[in-house]
């Protein structure tokens, strides 16, 4: 074969590759992985709560686990991000524009939280509309707030200094951002991994001056 026959082959298959991949991630973004269901158990300890948004299933996985950790009480944000390409294509644009969607939050007792964890994906770089939108309609006074994110690839540093900034002017104290990475198409870690990845990064809180976390730990 002639060697501009062989660059053309090679092009072709690597384009061949490139939207097979694309493919393959849309289809993902677009599939719910559900994870077991979680409730507290008894009496929830109320030091500490979750808080998450998620949209298709791993970012809820983790804000079970973390909530499990620590028995806390759970709240789920729903938003109207289908999982379908108009939904894809709507959390693109409304990331990107910084949009504050409509949510609604499952009810939870907050007043007793001296932690709060909030736990989304990463759109664009950034926490997920619904999480800022959370951040915007409520009352964070004195509580110390973590996010966690999970995500494929990367987060922009200044979109989570802004984020804090925002919980910073509804009265909270942002203490430690902890991202997940989930890795892409197909190299994504597997489910017990990433949540094995979340019980270790939480522990590793106390370290990270959660005077809430150290507390419920030793207890
Ligand atoms: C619209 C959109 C934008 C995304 N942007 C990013 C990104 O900037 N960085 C990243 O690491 N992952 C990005 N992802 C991947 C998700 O953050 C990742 O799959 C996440 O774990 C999904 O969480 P969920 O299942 O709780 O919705 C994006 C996904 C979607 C749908």
């Amino acid at each position: 074969m002639s060697t501009r026959k062989s660059i053309l082959l090679l092009a072709l298959t690597m384009a061949v590759l490139g939207i097979a991949a694309f493919a393959l991630m849309a289809v993902k973004d677009q599939t719910y992985v559900a994870s077991e269901a979680y409730a507290p158990v008894g009496e929830p300890n109320r030091a500490i709560a979750v808080v998450y948004y998620s949209r298709s299933g791993h970012s809820e996985a983790v804000a079970r686990e973390v909530a499990r950790t620590f028995n806390a009480p759970i709240a789920r944000i729903a938003a109207d991000y289908p999982l379908d390409f108009s939904g894809q294509g709507k959390a693109v644009s409304d990331a990107n524009a910084g949009e504050l969607p409509r949510i609604e939050v499952e009810p939870v007792d907050l007043d007793l939280a001296r932690c709060l964890f909030l736990v989304s994906p990463t759109w664009m770089f950034r926490p997920a509309t619904p999480l800022w939108s959370y951040v915007e309609q409520t009352d964070l006074t004195g509580k110390e707030i973590v996010l966690v994110t999970t995500g494929n690839s990367r987060f922009e540093q200044t979109e989570i200094d802004a984020f804090a900034r925002r919980v910073e002017a509804r009265g909270g104290r942002f203490i430690h951002h902890l991202f997940l990475r989930r890795g892409r198409i197909f190299w994504q870690k597997s489910r017990e991994d990433l949540l094995a990845e979340a019980r270790a990064r939480i522990r590793d809180l106390r370290r990270r001056g959660s005077a809430t976390v150290e507390l419920v730990i030793q207890a």
